[in-house]
């Protein structure tokens, strides 16, 4: 039977070269890329079309930052398809990072230089916004979309696999502020965030057969890397990055190393996988690409406590969106009565 694999933001970076990856090892996939911009999307199409031309890939418009497009674009889902055999939950966003240079240079002569590299703990921050739905907008994108969005499809749902980080960090999240609207580390928060959350799906929908996995890429050249330095400059210190590779591993460089575990993960049996790792994308000092679990540090009754924070919210923001769409229907029905009468 042909198999459907979903995956946000699949139109550039590690989500495409996925896609390629995909496509090399079952040609009879069917592959949906949700993707908020159609032009980029039509683009990611034709490119995966060119080297795969018998390929089944269909588009889907969704924007995961915004609560409207994630409920029509499963009511689309919903009519397209019966089942998802895997659902990458890949979109992602690093909006206005800073890198602190002062941390940096003392992080290099200091005892957690390899650490710095392959986490960047204490060296990069974000400055985050509200979006139209009041919500914080990076904590909407790489969490809270994705979560909606399983929520939406969760019957047709098996396996899900999020684009974590090796930035998730603890200490970054608090679940008092899970949208993190009071700190400047907003990426690392969500991450974490994310990473729990996969714990909770596992320990809620396992029985159900819903199986849900986290995987860090590690330090890739994509769209989101280049808004930390300019391209010409990662290409510039390339040696020095391929010299750091034989230290730390972490450093894949390419989408397509990146995409080492979210590859793996799909050519193995759920019920073999821990829930409490992440898997890792790694590349030797020789370029061999491998993947390896690493245990996350996260208490399973936390990731309880914030999945029922997240379902709280999805009700909050459902009756919100309703009375907004019941305002609208009524301004149109007296709308309609003016113009009857005049
Ligand atoms: N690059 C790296 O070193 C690392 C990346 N990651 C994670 O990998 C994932 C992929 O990022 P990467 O490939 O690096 O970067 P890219 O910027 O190339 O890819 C991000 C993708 O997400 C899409 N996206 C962003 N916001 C939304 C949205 N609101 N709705 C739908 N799609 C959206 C982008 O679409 P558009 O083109 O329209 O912007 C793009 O297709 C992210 O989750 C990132 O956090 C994790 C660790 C390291
Ligand atoms: C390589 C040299 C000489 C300089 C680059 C310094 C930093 C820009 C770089 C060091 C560690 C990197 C890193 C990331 C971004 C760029 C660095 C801070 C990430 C935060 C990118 C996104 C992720 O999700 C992480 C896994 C990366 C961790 C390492």
């Amino acid at each position: 039977m042909e198999r459907v694999v979903l995956i946000t933001g699949a139109n550039s970076g590690i989500g495409l070269a996925l896609c390629e990856r995909l496509l090399t090892e079952d040609s009879q996939l069917r592959l949906c890329l949700a993707c908020r911009n159609m032009q980029r999307a039509e683009a990611a199409r034709s490119a995966l079309l060119t080297s795969h031309s018998n390929a089944h890939v269909d588009l889907l418009q969704l924007d995961v930052g915004s609560v409207q497009s994630v409920l029509s674009a499963a009511q689309e889902v919903k009519a397209r398809y019966n089942r998802i055999d895997f659902l990458y939950l890949n979109a992602g966003i690093m909006p206005n990072p800073q890198l602190d240079l002062n941390a940096f240079f003392k992080g290099l002569f200091s005892r957690n230089v390899v650490r710095m590299f392959a986490t960047a703990e204490g060296i990069l921050t974000q400055q985050d916004r509200l979006n139209s739905d009041g919500l914080q907008e990076v904590f909407a994108t790489n969490l809270f979309g994705h979560f909606l969005l399983i929520r939406e499809l969760e019957p047709l749902l098996s396996r899900l696999v999020w684009t974590s980080s090796s930035n998730a960090r603890r200490s970054a999240f608090s679940m008092e502020d899970m949208q993190h609207r009071e700190g400047r580390e907003s990426y690392s928060s969500s991450k974490y965030a994310s990473d729990m959350l996969s714990l909770a799906l596992n320990r809620q929908k396992n029985s159900q057969g819903l199986f849900s996995s986290v995987i860090c890429p590690g330090l890739v050249m994509t769209n989101l890397t280049y808004g930390i330095l300019p391209s010409f400059f990662w290409t510039l210190i390339m040696p020095v990055m391929w010299l750091i590779r034989i230290f730390t591993n972490t450093f894949t460089l390419t989408p397509h190393n990146g995409a080492e575990a979210l590859h793996w993960l799909f050519l193995q049996n759920p019920e073999s996988l821990d829930p409490r790792a992440k898997y890792h994308s790694l590349t030797s000092g020789l370029g061999t690409n491998y993947t390896q679990p690493r245990q996350m540090d996260i208490d399973e009754g936390a990731s309880d406590v914030l999945y029922s924070k997240l379902l709280e919210l999805e009700k909050e923001v459902r009756r919100k969106l309703s009375e907004e769409n019941a305002d609208e229907e009524m301004s149109a029905v007296k709308y309609g009565l003016l113009t009857l009468q005049t």
